[in-house]
């Protein structure tokens, strides 16, 4: 029965996001509508989502303080519209009871409101409005006045004033500006809510104070710090033990959120039918013409370690590269080139499109990029090509909307960026290329060739879901809220994204910005959901190179055919990244411990039918290290047959493999 409801207020919920995502279509400028939407995400416990949202909601209210930014016009053509309906009591709903009376109280005298914020003149039917401020556009009151949810009592006198020219400021300027003031005040109540929910105790206490900054007695405001400090002290405990000093400045600031295929979304394939596979058979036959990409199951690995408990893993539908004819050792298998690259290097010395290094060194690959003749910079801005090809490749896939934009490559580049979060940086200038291509392309980016079929590691909703906060009320005094806040504000252990406010939502704005992109309109169709999903994929795929010896990954690309090779510590390809990722069949195999005991070496080449197997690891490294190493890529503990022998090995315990059984139906690399 509480099932049943529960499904049923989940559907009325995604029909409201529907409805409100569909009238964003109409009007991306709108605040109000930004804010609605976020209460939707909060109460179906999406809470990126609703970040996204009423960060936009901020932004858009703050246009209304500056009257020569961008979005200025716009905006106020938007809210206006309300503010006419204030003459019929049509405050928006998810303004009111949202700022402290004391506040408004000052700020409708500061703003001349008089008591009763509304418009001077209360029109009547039959009113001459002639002389009246009008509207300057042909929106159809209609469709605004059943946006609102407003009976309008006089509705052709209300359309004619709609359609009137206006000019400049006029009677409405001070309501919409105090409903721009509701509207940041409500956005700080739902962002730093949702940053709490999903872990990022740091900024959600900065939007806290910075709410609170303008309403100081915020009722609401001031129940979300307190359950940040109440989160932020468990944390510290949990980490230090009892008897630490607890320091706001310090507070966590990367959480995690859903990694899901959204109800919504309409434009991930099945990555397991036949016309998928006919799709990524027709790439691979340049690529890799020796080679097929087919279904195959594998185990759903775990993340702790596994013991004698341990029972066969589920597994799950995946696919992976098999030969379809002998390969002989040395031979090659694939040879990929990939335009979704990102450096976190300043310096210039390696290629804008390949990410080859050009500093005049030697390729690993044997491709002669190095070569001083071969390079072409850009007229326009300091990009530089290893070749014409990459120049070309440049050009056509993703150049005019970051060129002469030389601060673009510069956004995601922080210095100050710890060393352990290099990849987050990595992600995010992959992230900026999706975004770049997929602006030139004019498509979408989940269905730019090099995204769509990626591996994304999503978790069937339902899982999510079960964890969620589930909260009717959507005020901080919510059960579910306080129990997490009291755990720590640790988000539920399925959600496996890592997010934070400024990587996920504020950097990809600017890079929009950057790109002269108008991002509100472009985000309707975009909007966060797409993100997290481009983000889920290549967090699933991409590899990353290191320049220096002792440096983090510097250097990163998805290759979206080598990606679908899975791994194993017994691999029969080697690869090279240069500017191209080389696979090719092993000379000779891994010396197990068994065949340094023997005295054998097992000679490489691949047969026909035979799963190609890269490795995520170093190879040379004990069992722990390895595993401990591929976890992150794996998505859990490696199972395959060298890491269970050595760990049985290790363990003492020869026994583990072999009383390990198989479901019969199962292909998986365990099993082997
Ligand atoms: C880069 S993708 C490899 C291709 C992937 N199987 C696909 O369907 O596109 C990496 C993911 O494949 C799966 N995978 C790769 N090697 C595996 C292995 N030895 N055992 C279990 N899963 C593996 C894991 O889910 C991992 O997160």
């Amino acid at each position: 029965m509480a099932e049943k409801a529960s499904g049923s207020r989940m559907a009325a919920l995604l029909e409201q996001r529907e409805q409100l995502t569909e009238m964003l279509q109409e009007k991306p400028y709108d605040f109000v509508l930004y804010l609605r939407r976020a209460v939707v995400y909060t109460d179906m416990a999406y809470p990126d989502l609703a970040i996204g949202d009423a960060y936009r909601a901020l932004l858009l209210s703050h246009e209304l303080g500056y009257k020569y930014v961008d979005y200025y016009e716009r905006v106020y053509e938007t809210i206006r519209v309300y503010s006419l309906m204030a003459d019929f009591d049509g405050v928006p709903e998810v303004l009111r009871n949202v700022v402290q009376e004391q506040t408004l109280a000052a700020l409708d005298s500061e703003l001349d409101l008089g008591d009763k914020p509304q418009p001077k003149k209360r029109r009547q039917p039959g009113d001459d409005f002639s002389s009246d401020d009008g509207f300057n556009s042909d929106i159809d009151a209609a469709l605004v006045a059943e946006d609102c949810g407003l009976k309008l009592p006089v509705m052709s006198t209300f359309s004619a004033v709609l359609r009137r020219p206006w000019q400049g400021d006029d009677l409405h300027f001070p309501l919409c500006k105090k409903w721009a003031f509701i509207a940041k005040i409500r956005s700080y109540q739902i962002m730093s809510l949702n940053l709490l929910l999903c872990g990022c105790l740091g900024s959600a206490r900065s939007q806290s104070e910075s709410g609170l900054k303008d309403d100081p007695d915020n009722r609401e405001l001031l129940q979300i710090k307190e359950l940040i400090d109440t989160a932020g002290r468990q944390r510290l405990r949990q980490k230090c033990g009892n008897g630490s000093v607890y320091n706001p400045a310090s507070l966590p600031d990367r959480g995690f959120v859903r990694r899901e295929v959204y109800p919504w979304n309409t434009y991930e394939p099945d990555r397991c039918s036949p016309a998928s596979l006919a799709a990524l058979n027709l790439q691979l036959s340049i690529v890799a013409p020796k080679c097929e990409v087919r279904v195959l199951r594998l185990p759903v690995l775990a993340t702790q370690e596994p013991t004698e408990d341990v029972v066969v893993p589920a597994t799950r539908w995946q696919l992976g590269v098999f030969a379809k004819e002998p390969i002989a050792a040395g031979k090659l298998v694939l040879r990929e080139f990939s335009i979704l690259t990102a450096s976190s290097r300043y310096e210039a010395a390696i290629c804008h499109a390949c990410k080859s290094d050009i500093s005049g060194t030697n390729d690993a690959t044997g491709v002669n990029n190095s070569s001083v003749e071969s390079r072409i910079s850009c007229r326009y801005c300091s990009a530089v090509y290893c070749s014409e090809e990459c120049h070309r490749r440049a050009l056509d896939t993703y150049h005019d909307y970051v060129c002469e934009e030389d601060g673009f490559d510069y956004l995601a580049k922080d210095p100050w960026r710890p060393r352990d979060a290099a990849d987050d940086e990595l992600y995010l200038l992959l992230l900026s290329r999706v975004l770049a291509m997929s602006y030139h392309q004019g498509r979408h980016m989940l269905e730019l060739k090099e995204v769509k079929y990626l591996w994304g590691d999503f978790v069937p909703v339902a899982i999510n879901a079960q964890e969620a906060i589930s909260s009717n009320d959507l005020s901080p005094y919510s059960p579910e809220v306080v129990a997490m806040a009291a755990a720590g504000a640790n988000p539920p252990a399925a959600w496996s994204l890592p997010f934070s406010f400024a990587d996920s939502i504020v950097a990809p704005l600017n890079f929009m910005e950057s790109m002269k992109i108008d991002m509100y309109k472009f985000l309707v169709k975009k909007d966060v959901w797409v993100l997290n999903t481009v983000f889920a994929k290549l967090r699933g795929t991409a590899s990353a190179r290191q320049s220096r010896q002792d440096g983090p990954p510097d250097v990163a690309a998805v290759h979206p055919l080598w990606s679908l090779v899975n791994h194993d510590c017994d691999p029969n390809v080697t690869w090279e990244w240069g500017a191209r990722m080389v696979l090719r069949a092993r000379e000779d195999r891994v010396q197990l411990a068994e065949d340094k005991a023997a005295g054998v070496i097992r000679p490489g080449g691949i047969a026909a039918g035979e799963e190609i197997l890269s490795h995520y690891c170093d190879l040379a490294l004990p069992v722990q290290l390895r595993r401990e190493w591929a976890r992150g890529s794996l998505g859990g503990t490696c199972m395959c047959l060298r890491c269970q022998n050595e760990a049985a090995v290790e363990q003492g315990d020869r026994k583990h493999s072999a009383t390990n059984k198989a479901d019969p139906a199962c292909t998986c690399l365990c099993h082997k």
